[in-house]
């Protein structure tokens, strides 16, 4: 770099060596220039610019230096302005190498001396061409970043020591800060209280610190103190350098929180929806599953009642007749023999008349319990009536065995039966129809053993009847007199024939007992006995009972007309009882006939009178209160007790004819004969003996202070015209007494 240059001392020659030592191994390119041309300049000059060696370069413009002709004046209109003010120009600028590379670098200039110009410029180059490119790639980066932080839908913030060092202007926006104040704004603030800030702190340092990532889900506090839910990710950004602190990722996520929380509630009211549905579900099928449980024990019950006596519990008629059927066929097959029993209870409708529904219902159930054991396992006992009951006997040979059973169920019946006060001796009538020799199918079988019952209880009841065929016939008639019977009062085919009753002290007729008389067209006189049972079964009593009251009212009036004092006895039934309307008739009766009410007499049996108790009493209290007469029939009996006899308005008591019977042979007869008369004198009833034949019972009875009397001794009873006669002839005028 001596080019130029004429050095004459040698201390010019040692200084210019020295400084070209000097300039040869600067770091930088220097250069002198003098009018733009360049004077001298170091090697690394040379180096920045691409050329070999210094002198490539002096003696030659310093604008080939610069990519145009522009840049370079540009750079001399700036610089020198103020170099020659004697200041340094520095400046970074883009100059070109080669072979033809532009560069960055930066250039130091000032004049030689500032008072001549003209002495030329010194220039220091340094290449920064590198240096300039990574801060350009790092401004780039920063730039990126920010457009990242600034653009970026989440909140980004570096942290160092738990202070917002840079952060994005979301998170600002998030927590209700601005920019400014978030900037070293300590994480503090976002929790509610040291502790909790200092446990987060502790649990993300152990996350950070192992370079992992720290997720979780936070609720945050803002500024305003509301909260915000927040999904937290964080990297340490060096984790063995804790000092460089951490990048911290924060999404709002509280409408996703509030979504989830939403739906949690949602769901937990579904699941109540669901329990509470379920429950209800459970409790409609437990409801569905009792309702089926009581639908079938109904109809389970439906059946049974179908199939059974409510009662007692034992197979109804259709029960039996099933299961007969099954019998029949296999009996068929196998050449075998069955049997039918037909029972029914002896005068038990007279006994259930004298009781209460209650006691009569008592009474069948503790009866046919004993039937049940007696009939035996391997027999069919059924009830099909009031009193009637059917057997099945399964294996009827030897024929004793027939026997045996029919012994077994009269045994069974014998012992005394108490209800209340009450004791009931019960017996009954058993027919007997056999298979095949009576009947081959059901309905025969059981009807031939119904006519056989029939005739064991015509016979006098407590008895065993087999089926014949002359038996039959009867049943036949029955049928034939209960349709004949609705003819019978249109075609005035009744009568009455009266009856006296006599004193016993004087033999005057005082009253006669009206008794009905059917004259049956092709059978002949048909007596009470045979159709009043037919009458009351049919309905058929009220009419006739009606007729009976009337037509003995009027031959009253007749009677009495014609000067005979007497009264008349009418027989009731009950059916005529239980009629609300009967005092009524009674009363206009006695109206239309003209008749004092103590001239009629009515007679009811015991079991009529026990039948409907209350009602009994009132309808004979009224009738008590009109006058008319009242006496109770075949007394002894039934089953009233004394205490309710004087309860009731009664003025007679007529002893029944059984008891009168063996009056003089039989101890106990005569004992209750007396008994009877003499309660009814403590009671002060007048007492009438029915049925007396013979002249020792009368006697008897007027030695046991009876009053009256009635049987076929004094008369049998006789139609109307003959009782005019008959009370003229023992009426006599004067004092004349028939004694005994
Ligand atoms: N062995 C015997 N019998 C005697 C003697 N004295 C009278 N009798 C009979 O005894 C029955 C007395 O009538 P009852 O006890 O009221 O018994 C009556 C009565 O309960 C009923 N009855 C008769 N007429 C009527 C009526 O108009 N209405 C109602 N509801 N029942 C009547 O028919 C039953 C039988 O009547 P009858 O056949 O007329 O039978 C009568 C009579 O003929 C005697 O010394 N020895």
């Amino acid at each position: 770099m001596t080019n130029g240059l004429a050095l004459h001392t040698p201390e010019e020659q040692q200084l210019f060596k020295e400084q070209q030592v000097i300039l040869d191994n600067a770091g930088v390119g220097i250069c002198f220039i003098r009018n733009r041309l360049i004077q001298r300049c170091n090697r690394q000059f040379a180096h920045i610019y691409g050329y070999t060696t210094p002198e490539d370069l002096i003696g030659t413009s310093s604008e080939r230096l610069y990519p145009d002709s522009l840049s370079f004046r540009q750079l001399g209109v700036k610089a020198y302005p103020r170099m020659l003010r004697g200041e340094r120009f520095t400046t970074e600028l883009q100059m070109i190498r080669l072979p033809a590379e532009i560069f960055w670098c930066r250039v130091t200039g000032n004049l030689i001396n500032v008072e001549n110009p003209t002495l030329g410029s010194i220039w220091i180059i340094e290449d920064i061409d590198r240096q300039r490119r990574d801060r350009e790639a790092l401004d780039a980066l920063h730039y990126q970043q920010q457009l990242i932080l600034d653009h970026a839908t989440v909140g980004i913030a570096f942290m160092h020591q738990r202070r917002f060092s840079r952060s994005n202007d979301r998170i600002a926006e998030m927590f209700g800060y601005t920019p400014e104040e978030l900037s070293r704004l300590s994480t503090r603030v976002f929790y509610p209280d040291r502790t909790a800030w200092e446990a987060a702190g502790r649990k993300h340092h152990a996350v950070l610190s192992r370079g992992e990532v720290f997720c979780a889900e936070v609720e945050l506090v803002c500024k305003d103190g509301s909260t915000l839910w927040c999904d937290l990710r964080s990297k340490a950004i060096n984790p063995a350098a804790p000092g460089d602190g951490s990048i911290w990722i924060i999404m709002d996520i509280s409408d996703r929180k509030r979504h989830e929380q939403a739906l949690l509630r949602a769901q937990d009211v579904l699941e109540q929806r669901v329990t509470e549905r379920t429950r209800e579900l459970e409790s409609v099928v437990a409801n569905l599953h009792r309702e089926i449980e009581e639908r079938r024990h109904a109809e389970e019950r439906i059946r049974h009642l179908a199939q059974h006596d409510s009662l007692t519990g034992l197979p109804n008629r259709r029960l039996f007749e099933q299961g007969f059927e099954l019998q029949l066929a296999q009996a068929a097959e196998t050449k075998r023999k069955l049997a039918i029993l037909f029972i029914d209870l002896d005068r038990f409708k007279h006994i259930n008349d004298s009781l209460g529904h209650h006691e009569g219902d008592q009474l069948l159930h503790n009866l046919a319990d004993r039937l049940r054991e007696a009939c035996g396992h391997e027999n069919t006992l059924a009830r099909i009536g009031g009193d009637e009951f059917i057997i099945l006997l399964n294996h009827v040979e030897p024929y004793e065995r027939i026997e045996q059973l029919t012994h077994r169920l009269q045994n069974a019946l014998q012992p005394s039966v108490y209800i209340g006060r009450h004791e009931f001796n019960i017996s009954a009538s058993i027919g007997v129809a056999i298979y095949p020799h009576d009947g081959t199918d059901i309905q025969t079988l059981i009807k031939h053993a119904d006519t056989a019952m029939c005739r064991a209880k015509a016979n006098g009841g407590n008895r065993c009847q087999f089926y014949n065929h002359h038996l039959d016939r009867e049943a036949v008639e029955r049928i034939e007199l209960r349709n004949a019977l609705y003819q019978a009062l249109p075609n005035q085919e009744f009568e009455l024939h009266y009856q006296p009753q006599v004193s016993v002290h004087d033999a005057r007729i005082t009253c006669v007992e009206a008794l009905i008389r059917w004259h049956h067209p092709d059978k002949g006189t048909v007596a009470p006995d045979c159709f009043i049972p037919l009458a009351e079964e049919s309905g058929l009593i009220k009419e006739i009972g009606s007729w009976v009251l009337d037509t003995a009212c009027q031959q009253l009036k007749t009677w009495r007309q014609a000067g005979l004092d007497l009264r008349v006895a009418v027989n009731l039934s009950a059916a005529q009882l239980d009629d609300m309307a009967f005092y009524q008739q009674v009363k206009e009766c006695l109206e239309r006939y003209e008749l004092q009410p103590r001239h009629l007499e009515l007679e009811l049996t015991e079991s009529i009178l026990m039948r409907h108790v209350d009602h009994s009493i009132r309808l004979l209290n009224k009738l008590d209160q009109l006058g008319v007469h009242l006496s109770i029939d075949d007394f002894g009996t039934g089953y009233s007790s004394l205490s309710y006899l004087k309860r009731l308005p009664l003025d007679t008591l007529k002893i029944d004819r059984s008891f009168v019977r063996d009056l003089c042979t039989d101890q106990d007869d005569a004992v209750i004969c007396r008994t009877i008369i003499s309660m009814a004198n403590n009671l002060k009833l007048s007492v009438t003996a029915e049925g007396v034949e013979r002249a020792e019972q009368l006697h008897k009875l007027a030695e046991f202070g009876c009053d009256l009397y009635q049987g076929y001794l004094f008369s049998r009873p006789l139609p109307a015209s003959d009782i005019t006669r008959l009370y003229r002839e023992y009426t006599p005028p004067e004092n004349e007494h028939y004694t005994i």
